[in-house]
């Protein structure tokens, strides 16, 4: 199968506009061409400042209408979504041919945090993750490397998560720390900290104040300070709002032209524009752990924004291990398979258990414990 991404700048709009091509001789999967208003990463243009303004604002606010679940959802059809599912089958279903391709292999974990291992909720602070994921990232950091790679501050998903033993990405992959203790997978002893945007960090600090100044007056928004990125919430403002807001951000923005803008599930993020994002993080753990070079490594990487696909494109194109997108509803995306998105409450349950069960039967095939067995029972008879 290939796949090629070709970004084009939208000079009108100030938005990207990627146009993915899938080509494949699998029956399962179909060719499609798809486009959408958005680059891999989310990446936004910051116009300059002489160009209309107006017409701007409103490219912003529908490219955030457009990272709206609802919209999404109730714009995607039956069909779209079938074939969708036939190009990025759902992982649980998928489990023996991963197995298959990973055998032999070194498998490393990725994780993405918001949305991936805890349940997107209005406020950012009460993202808690729950102890049944909490003890299944445990169980499977015992077996394999794994990382969290989030867009929030080290210090800050890592009181989510409370686990020494993992390596951490905080600010989309600009904050890398490895155990404090060391890892059982590294040979040499040398501890891991890598942060590549350091200089930024006076002029973070001067934008996030800039930010929650300009925002306060818009009920519902706020500002994160995620150390050498930020992010600005709009999950809380009403619609009727979101052009101001989008206002106020571009106003702060356009003073700094060494920042960017990408965004999220409801985010607007801030980072530096330095050539670093989730995938050359997840390129920078697995040179660390001894495995840039190495044939016998295969990468899992579990995420859910728009933010993971700069991680899913580096595993298509190194044509190692694979991407797992976690979404209900079709996006474009350069994951190979998929999980369901927890979008409501009730559904929420179902998701975590889903993803813990596809965890555990990921170790489960590999290493025998007395909890598993049963299902590598079940996972050799179906072979
Ligand atoms: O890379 P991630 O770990 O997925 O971080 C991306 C952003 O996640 C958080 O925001 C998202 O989750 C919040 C809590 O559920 C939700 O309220 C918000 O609407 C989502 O965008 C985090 O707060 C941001 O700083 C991260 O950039």
């Amino acid at each position: 199968m290939t796949r090629q991404n070709v970004v084009v700048a939208d000079t009108k709009s100030g938005i990207n506009v990627a146009i993915t091509m899938t080509v494949s001789n699998s029956s399962l999967f179909t060719k499609a061409v798809k486009k959408t208003r958005e680059t891999q990463g989310g990446c936004i243009n910051i116009p300059p400042k002489k160009v209309g303004g107006g017409a701007r604002i409103n490219a912003w606010v529908d490219s955030m209408r457009a990272s709206s679940p609802t919209r999404v959802k109730s714009a995607a059809s039956l069909s779209d979504q079938s074939s969708w599912m036939l190009r990025h089958p759902s992982a649980l279903n998928m489990f023996e041919q991963i197995i298959e391709a990973s055998k032999g292999k070194q498998i490393v974990m990725f994780l993405d945090y918001d949305g991936t291992l805890s349940p997107i909720v209005d406020d950012p602070d009460r993202a808690f993750m729950s102890d049944a994921m909490r003890t299944a990232v445990r169980e499977l950091a015992r077996y394999f490397p794994t990382a969290i790679v989030s867009g929030r501050c080290r210090d800050k998903v890592y009181n989510f998560v409370r686990l020494a033993e993992l390596y951490y990405a905080g600010s989309h992959g600009m904050d890398i720390k490895g155990p404090a203790k060391g890892s059982k997978y590294k040979k040499e002893t040398k501890a891991v900290l890598f942060q590549p945007a350091s200089e930024f960090l006076p002029m973070i600090d001067e934008v996030y104040k800039a930010l929650l100044e300009k925002t306060k007056s818009i009920p519902g928004a706020s500002v994160e300070h995620n150390k050498f990125c930020l992010s600005v919430h709009y999950r809380c403002v009403d619609e009727k709002k979101w052009s101001m807001l989008a206002q106020q951000v571009r106003s702060v923005l356009q003073q700094y032209p060494k920042l960017r803008l990408t965004q999220g599930r409801k985010v607007l993020e801030i980072r530096p524009t330095i050539k670093w994002d989730k995938g050359k993080a997840l390129e920078f753990l697995l040179e660390s752990l001894g495995f840039g070079n190495c044939t016998d490594v295969f990468p899992v990487y579990i995420g859910d924004d728009r933010t993971d696909e700069d991680a899913f494109k580096i595993l298509r194109d190194r044509g190692q291990g694979f991407g797992i997108l976690v979404s209900k509803i079709p996006k474009d995306t350069s994951a190979s398979y998929s999980l369901q998105e927890p979008l409501e409450a009730r559904t929420l349950s179902y998701y975590i258990h889903a993803l813990i069960l596809f965890l555990y039967l990921l170790f489960s095939s590999i290493v025998y414990t007395p909890a598993c067995i049963n299902y590598h029972f079940f996972f050799v008879i179906n072979l």
